[in-house]
């Protein structure tokens, strides 16, 4: 039901394109008669340092067309501003006597203030009415939009409301988990010196003693995403900077605006594992697969992954979980309309961004089997369980807070290690590279990303090269959000998975007009 639609740009964001998107949101809100959110936010990438989100609740800001419009105002000329809003105006017969309400959240960089009031005074320029919630995740934004165009059926429209939802539900939960140690409560928190890091301090009254959370990389200090972040931690696949890791201690770390979370630990070895977003809906997912088993519910549930899945991950969900798994296209929008499709639906991207969609018929289940005469102790216990885990979710998009309390919550219920969860399955080794070509659209992908039908030659060049490996897959794909081709290798060992990375790299370049210099083997 939700959708966000990313506008960001390299060249630095002047305060007029961000005031065009407090325009847009206004449009939209008059066109579907619904509050529209808008968050001022950095992108994953340190580099690229301004993005704003629009957070629609209709998911329609995600379409080309509305995609489009933000592009058309973003670039016209102050002179032809007026004729291009004239322009979508007409187009999309927006009645302008409707009442339009914009809620309006902005991240902790010292730009962020300037560039929301300038959202602000976009909304307030066409009449809108707006809502400037300040310092908030995007997630948070994302939960207020939806309160209220629920009218507060989802819940209350303050930050206060989403803490209160999220840890009563998660201190319902936790008091299933019997015989938890102090050290099992313990969690150390890489905030990617973001705005998660002050949300989750704000949220901390709530928690009482159950679950203590070592923060580090708050923002005192360091600057935002910058060797440090969930993004960071993945792609790197080492622990942040200012973070220190004791062997076999439980940590996180959640991205700049605290909508990815990835867990990771080091063995007495001093070895770094990693648990991505895969790890994280297989926990969830065979969490909930058991609860509905105990609740005798029999519901249409799946899992929902993009190419980068480990293919650890999605063998073993299918073969030994039996979950329906499903792959869509890179973008947590593909993702979510999927989930939707189901009864439950478990979406995350390997980088750790997801959450869980339920629909409204299993809730009534869950409610009927709670208020029922006739359910026995463990049915009535397991609908309790299904009943608090949708509470903690936030089910409008991927939301690092809502998913660390969700995860503790599990792992405390089943009394499992973070060692133990990595165990479930070994991940492949894998790699991932990005190419500078000259321009990316050359590559046109089918099959969920995983084959690419044009330049000619390049899918069997890559077929050829996964054909050397064993248990390989490699994918190319243009970035959505860098000018960049983003290559995915995966194999039996690391050092397969560097070299098949490093020659599909190679036949990117040559076929599909890399720039600067020749990709370098790895090692
Ligand atoms: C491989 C990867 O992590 N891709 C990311 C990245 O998209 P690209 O289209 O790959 O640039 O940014 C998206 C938005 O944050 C995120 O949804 C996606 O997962």
């Amino acid at each position: 039901q939700y959708g966000t639609a990313g506008f960001r740009t390299n060249a630095k964001v002047l305060d007029h394109i961000m005031f065009r998107m407090g325009l847009l949101a206004t449009l939209r809100s008059k066109k579907t008669k619904a509050t529209i959110g808008v968050m001022v936010t950095a992108s994953h990438n340190p580099e690229e340092d301004n993005g704003v989100k629009l957070v629609d609740p209709m998911g329609e800001m995600v379409t080309p067309t509305w995609e489009g419009y933000a592009t058309q105002l973003a670039n016209a000329e102050d002179d032809d501003l007026l004729m291009a809003l004239k322009d979508i105006i007409a187009k999309e017969e927006i009645n302008m006597s409707q009442e339009a309400h914009v809620f309006v959240g902005r991240d902790t960089r010292s730009s962020s203030a300037s560039l929301s009031q300038a959202v602000l005074e976009g909304v307030s320029s066409l009449g809108g009415l707006n809502k400037d919630y300040g310092l908030v995740t995007t997630p948070q934004l994302h939960y207020m939009v939806c309160c209220q165009n629920t009218r507060g059926k989802y819940g209350e429209a303050t930050v206060e409301g989403y803490y209160k939802k999220l840890c009563q539900a998660f201190i319902k939960l936790i008091k299933n988990a019997s015989n938890c140690t102090d050290d099992q409560k313990h969690l150390s928190l890489d905030g990617a010196n973001g705005i998660g890091a002050l949300k989750v301090r704000e949220m901390e009254s709530h928690l009482g003693k159950e679950l203590q959370i070592s923060l580090y990389n708050d923002g005192s200090n360091g600057k935002l995403n910058y060797q440090c972040g969930a993004d960071f931690v993945k792609v790197q696949q080492k622990p942040p900077t200012g973070l220190e890791i004791k062997p076999g201690e439980r940590c996180c770390s959640f991205d700049g605006d605290a909508d990815r979370i990835v867990y990771y630990y080091s063995d007495s070895e001093g070895k770094f594992h990693l648990l991505d977003g895969d790890k994280i809906a297989t926990l969830i997912s065979t969490f909930i697969k058991e609860l509905l088993t105990q609740a005798g519910l029999n519901v249409n549930m799946a899992v929902v992954q993009t190419a980068y899945a480990n293919g650890s991950s999605t063998r073993y969900l299918e073969e030994t979980m039996k979950v329906t798994v499903k792959c869509t296209k890179t973008g947590v929008k593909h993702l979510h309309h999927v989930a939707q499709e189901f009864d439950i639906g478990v979406y995350f991207e390997a980088n750790g961004h997801g959450t869980v969609l339920l629909s409204k018929s299993v809730e009534d289940k869950i409610q009927q089997l709670i208020d029922s005469p006739n359910s026995d102790d463990e049915k009535k216990r397991a609908a309790l369980l299904l009943q608090n885990t949708i509470n903690v979710v936030n089910q409008t998009v991927g939301d690092a807070i809502s998913d660390m309390l969700l995860i503790e919550a599990i792992l405390a219920i089943k009394g499992m290690t973070v060692q133990q969860w990595d165990a479930i399955y070994t991940d492949l080794p894998n790699r991932q590279l990005k190419v500078k070509v000259a321009d990316r659209r050359v590559i046109d992908t089918t099959d969920a990303e995983r084959r690419a039908l044009s330049p000619a030659g390049l899918q069997d060049a890559i077929d050829a090269l996964v054909k050397k490996y064993s248990l390989a897959r490699s994918f190319v794909r243009p970035s959505g959000t860098e000018d960049v081709v983003r290559v995915y290798a995966e194999a039996d060992t690391q050092e397969s998975a560097d070299a098949l990375a490093h020659e599909v790299s190679l036949a990117v370049y040559r076929l599909a007009g890399g720039v600067g210099d020749e990709p370098k083997p790895l090692h």
